[in-house]
C-alpha cells in the first residue's frame, strides 16, 4: 500500500493540470464570447453541449466514471456560459427588460380594486399602503380583479399572495402568469381575527358563529374552549359580518377584522382570537405596466425548466454565481403537462444591477417562458 502524504502529492499535481487546463479552457471560452458579442450569436447552444456531453461521457470506461465525466462537463460548460453573459453584459450587450424605471410610483387620482366586499383583509391591506382616503371598489373574484387592471378599469389591484400560517394562494400565484399586469409593491399586514356580534349582544348570548373556513381554522383553539357553538362557513369573513347586521340576531357572531365591526356598527366581544397571534398576510400591489422605482430592490420572476435532472439546479446557480440572494422558491404545476412545473423565485436586487442583468440574460436562455413578476420594494421587516 502506498503512503497517504505520497498519494495526496500526486493528486495536488493532478489538480494543478487541472486548473491550468481549466484557465486555458476558460481564456478560449471568452475568445468564442467575442465571436457570439461580433456576430450577435446566442451564448447557449444546447446541441453542441449534448453532443459533447454524449461524447466524452462515452469515453468513461465505467458506468460510474460515463456519470461523473457527465456531471463534470455539465458543470464546465454551465462555468463557461456564465463568464460569457459577464462579457456581453461588459460590453453593454444587456438583456433588454422593457421594464421602465421611475423616480416614484404616483399614487394621486388611482383607482384601486380588491376582491371581496367592505371591510375584507385585502381593503385594510390597501388602505395601509395607498392610505385611508384611496379610491377603491370592490370586485367578486381575483380574476375580475385581473381584468380590471389589465382593462384600464382600476389602475391597481391588490391581491393577497402568501399568509405566515397557511402558506401561498397558488391561485394568485398562477393568475399573474395568466395575465399581462406586474407587481409594483407589496404590503405585509398584521392579521387579527376579532369575534363581532350585536352592539346589544354579550359573550353569553351566543350560539352561533360565522366566517371564512381559513378564519374558522385560524381560530380552532378558541373555538374548541367554546364546543357549544355552531359554527357556519361563508365566502369571506367581511360578508359574514355584513350577515350579523342583516339577521339583527343577539346570538349570532362573525369572525373578521376589527375594521368591519366599524363599517357594519358591530361590537368587539373579543379580539386577537387567532391561535397564532403573528399571523401575517403578504399582499401584491399589481398594476399593467412594466415599471419599477429606482429604489426597489426585490425581484419576482417566474420560469419553466426543462423536464430533465439537474435541471432547477443549473438555473439557481446563476444567482449563486452572481452573488445575488435567493429568499423564496414556490412551485406550481404546468396546466395541461403532468408532473411539469413552474417556478416562482424572489430575488434581491434591482433591474439596473449589472448582476442581475448577467443572472436574467443567463435564465432567459436556458428557461422556458421566464417572466419578470416585478421590481418593487420589499415590505419585508416593516410588519
Ligand atoms: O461552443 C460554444 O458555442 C461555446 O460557447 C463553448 C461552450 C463550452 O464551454 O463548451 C459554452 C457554451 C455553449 O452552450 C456551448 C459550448
Amino acid at each position: 500500500m502506498r503512503d497517504l502524504l505520497e498519494l495526496r502529492d500526486e493528486i495536488d499535481q493532478i489538480d494543478s493540470q487541472i486548473v491550468d487546463l481549466y484557465e486555458r479552457r476558460m481564456a478560449i471560452s471568452e475568445e468564442v464570447a467575442e465571436y457570439k458579442i461580433a456576430v450577435g450569436k446566442k451564448v447557449f447552444d444546447k446541441q453542441r453541449e449534448v453532443s459533447k456531453l454524449e461524447t466524452l461521457s462515452r469515453k468513461g470506461t465505467t458506468p460510474f466514471l460515463k456519470h461523473g465525466i457527465r456531471e463534470l462537463f455539465e458543470q464546465i460548460m454551465s462555468m463557461s456560459r456564465k463568464r460569457q453573459y459577464q462579457l456581453l453584459t461588459e460590453h453593454g450587450q444587456t438583456e433588454k427588460t422593457d421594464f421602465k424605471e421611475v423616480d416614484h410610483l404616483n399614487y394621486k387620482n388611482a383607482k384601486i380594486v380588491f376582491q371581496g366586499t367592505e371591510g375584507a383583509y385585502s381593503q385594510l391591506a390597501l388602505n395601509e399602503y395607498f392610505g385611508e382616503n384611496a379610491d377603491s371598489y370592490h370586485v367578486d373574484t381575483w380574476r375580475d380583479a385581473m381584468e380590471a387592471i389589465q382593462n384600464g378599469e382600476a389602475d391597481y389591484a391588490v391581491f393577497p399572495i402568501e399568509n405566515s400560517s397557511a402558506g401561498i394562494v397558488s391561485e394568485n400565484y398562477d393568475l399573474m402568469v395568466e395575465y399581462n399586469n406586474y407587481i409594483v409593491g407589496e404590503q405585509i399586514i398584521r392579521i387579527d381575527h376579532a369575534l363581532l356580534g350585536l352592539p346589544e349582544a354579550d359573550m353569553d348570548d351566543i350560539t352561533d358563529i360565522y366566517s371564512h373556513p381559513q378564519a374558522l381554522m385560524q381560530c380552532s383553539k378558541y373555538l374548541e374552549s367554546h364546543r357549544d357553538w355552531e359554527k357556519h362557513s361563508l365566502k369571506n369573513t367581511a360578508m359574514s359580518a355584513q350577515k350579523i347586521k342583516e339577521d339583527g340576531k343577539k346570538n349570532k357572531a362573525a369572525i373578521a377584522s376589527t375594521l368591519t365591526a366599524d363599517i357594519y356598527g358591530l361590537k368587539v366581544l373579543d379580539e386577537a382570537i387567532q391561535n397564532n397571534k403573528k399571523n401575517y398576510t403578504k399582499f401584491i400591489i399589481v398594476a399593467n405596466k412594466k415599471i419599477f422605482e429606482s429604489r426597489a430592490n426585490k425581484i419576482s420572476i417566474s420560469f419553466e425548466v426543462p423536464h430533465e435532472s439537474g435541471s432547477l439546479y443549473h438555473k439557481l446557480s446563476h444567482f449563486i454565481y452572481n452573488g445575488i440572494n435567493m429568499n423564496k422558491i414556490e412551485s406550481r404545476p404546468v396546466q395541461g403537462k403532468a408532473w411539469e412545473y413552474r417556478f416562482f423565485v424572489d430575488i434581491e436586487g434591482n433591474l439596473n444591477d449589472a448582476a442581475v442583468q448577467n443572472a436574467l440574460r443567463g435564465l432567459t436562455e436556458e428557461t422556458i417562458r421566464l417572466k419578470i413578476l416585478g421590481n418593487y420594494v420589499s415590505a419585508e421587516g416593516n410588519e
